[in-house]
């Protein structure tokens, strides 16, 4: 559901002159701080402009001019105007998972971005993007959101840089190794079931409402040792959560534990039938949870049958 929220925001209006000032001050600048991304619409629905790089300004509404000859030496008031403010999605799907659970590994291979890899953690530090391409032709974007660590919604690590990204995706998947996850040899060590509890705080922590978005849970590293046997425990364990939660120590236990659609195990490295099965869950949970008007979502079928009757209609009759 979208949510709207009308705000009134005044700059000052120009100043009279005065005895002593004959050119009155013009009316003071509001100036509004919007996160990147962000288009600026008329009421009329004209895109005034949007703000895409870091920087970069709009004038939403002219200020009143000071107080001259040209106006009676009376100050004007501003421009008022009607607008909205719409946040660009970043992808379709936000990647999320702690340093090293293979995000770029993972984007790697099953979309086109070249990202860096490498076998320490925060490789990372923007987030990559990549489109994942399916065989008729339709295009998911996910983009692989860097530095998620323990204590993120306090700002540690990337923290908040990286979590107002998450919520401009509508679909997250939480990556986690199977083999768990350790920042430093200071640090505790999170078994695989603990990482994805604790990736789940840090985004409750944040904004309980990102727990919200439809959620799939990949398992990566299924080529190494007991990866089987640790799977099949974290299948049982959602199943089980309330039984399971009393042996989860209370710092990492989050209040509410995100009902994943699928958990799947994959091999990043590896390839194969797993990632197949990822990209389709992919496509299906986005799909089930889309606004019905979102012109992104194609049915295969639809497109095949507008394909052809354009080629009936322009082009020489095909059968
Ligand atoms: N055995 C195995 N190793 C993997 C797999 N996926 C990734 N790795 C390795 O794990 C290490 C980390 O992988 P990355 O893809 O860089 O992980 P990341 O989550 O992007 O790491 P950051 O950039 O720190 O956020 C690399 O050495 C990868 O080769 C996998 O499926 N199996």
């Amino acid at each position: 559901m979208t949510k709207f929220r009308a705000k009134t925001i005044s700059a000052g209006h120009g100043e009279d002159s005065r005895k002593t000032k004959i050119v009155g001050n013009p009316g003071t600048d509001v100036k509004l701080d919007v996160p990147l991304g962000v288009t600026v619409y008329r009421e009329d629905g004209k895109v005034l402009g949007s703000i895409d790089n870091e920087g970069e300004t709009i004038i939403l509404a002219r200020g009143g001019p000071g107080g001259n000859k040209d106006n009676n030496f009376l100050g004007h008031f501003g421009q008022a105007h009607h607008v909205r403010l719409d946040l660009k999605l970043i992808a379709d799907i936000g990647l999320v998972g702690f340093p090293n659970a293979g995000k770029s590994s993972l984007l790697k291979a099953i979309s086109r971005a070249k990202p860096k890899i490498a076998n320490y953690p925060f490789t990372t530090i923007k987030p990559n993007k990549g489109v994942i391409q399916y065989d008729d032709h339709r295009q998911i974007s996910i983009a692989d959101l860097p530095g998620l660590i323990e204590g993120a919604h306090i700002n540690i690590g990337l923290g908040h840089k990286f979590l107002k990204h998450v919520e401009r995706t509508k679909l997250l998947l939480f990556i986690a190794d199977v083999q768990g996850f350790q920042l430093s040899p200071k640090h505790p060590k999170r078994s695989c079931l603990e990482t994805v509890l604790l990736l789940n705080k840090e985004l409750e922590l944040y904004d309980p409402e990102l727990l919200e978005k439809p959620a799939v849970l990949a398992i990566n590293k299924m080529d190494t040792e007991g990866a089987d046997q640790i799977f099949s425990n974290i299948q049982e364990s959602f199943q089980n959560m309330n039984k399971v939660m009393d042996s989860i120590p209370e710092e990492i236990r989050p209040e509410r534990v995100i009902s994943f659609e699928d958990i799947i195990g994959i091999s990043a490295l590896k390839g194969g039938e797993s990632l197949q099965k990822l990209k389709v869950s992919l496509r299906n949970r986005l799909d089930e949870f889309a606004d019905e008007n979102d012109p992104n979502i194609v049915d295969a079928t639809k497109v095949l049958k507008r394909n052809r009757a354009m080629i009936t209609e322009k082009g020489p009759k095909v059968t």
